[in-house]
């Protein structure tokens, strides 16, 4: 099970999901309270062991904003989240980044690879929010694809969801606060010891 941590702001968080054994964190240069600048990027990822994914969170920004705030941090993955088409992946394809395509739940059930990404994030309606959506309702949910549950999750339901959905990963960020945009180092422990319990 592949787990993001997303949202991350201090070394001291960094650090935390990484010796938690995160398999990527996450960095917001989207409009939000938990956005970076690309010097604070920079430092973070630069802490961050090779085995470990480090995304960049962008969110309807321009290609050219996208690959400048990529290329400044030395990020590996970029999670494009939010009405962004084909046409912006193909633009930073073969740019030696793994490409993370982040949309809400619908149906028909997006297709990962549809428009040229490697991992489908499948997410409430509003990102970041910590809003949950049914995953548990008997709807039609992507099979032996590589997806990334998230939305809401938390140490507490993170169990249930994996039993639930059966994603390739889960991705947190607010049900890993004690405030929005503030981390809590023991969250994110508990957060990934229910994941590592759920197998
Ligand atoms: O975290 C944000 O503020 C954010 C802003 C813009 C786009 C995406 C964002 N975060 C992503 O939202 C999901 C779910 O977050 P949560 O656990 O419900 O808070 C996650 O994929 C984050 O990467």
């Amino acid at each position: 099970m592949f787990v993001k941590v997303c949202g991350l702001r201090t070394e001291r968080d960094v650090d935390t999901a990484v010796e938690a054994g995160a398999d990527a964190v996450g960095f917001v240069f989207a409009e939000s309270p938990r956005r970076v600048d690309a010097d604070t990027a920079r430092r973070l990822a630069r802490r961050v062991p090779e085995h470990v994914l480090t995304v960049g969170v962008f969110r309807n920004q321009p290609v050219s904003q996208v690959r400048a705030l990529a290329e400044a941090t030395g990020i590996r993955a970029i999670q494009l989240h939010g009405e962004e088409g084909p046409d912006h992946y193909a633009a930073l394809a073969r740019e030696g980044r793994t490409l993370i395509r982040g949309t809400a739940y619908r149906e028909p059930v997006p297709r990962c690879g549809e428009f040229g990404e490697d991992i489908l994030l499948l997410d409430s309606a509003v990102p970041g929010s910590g809003t949950t959506w049914r995953w548990d309702g008997g709807r039609p949910l992507p099979s032996g694809e590589r997806w990334l549950l998230a939305g809401g999750l938390t140490p507490h339901n993170v169990q249930s969801a994996i039993e639930a959905a059966r994603p390739w990963g889960v991705d947190v960020s607010s049900g890993v606060e004690k405030s929005r945009g503030v981390k809590d180092p023991e969250l994110i422990v508990s957060f990934l010891k229910a994941v590592r319990a759920a197998g």
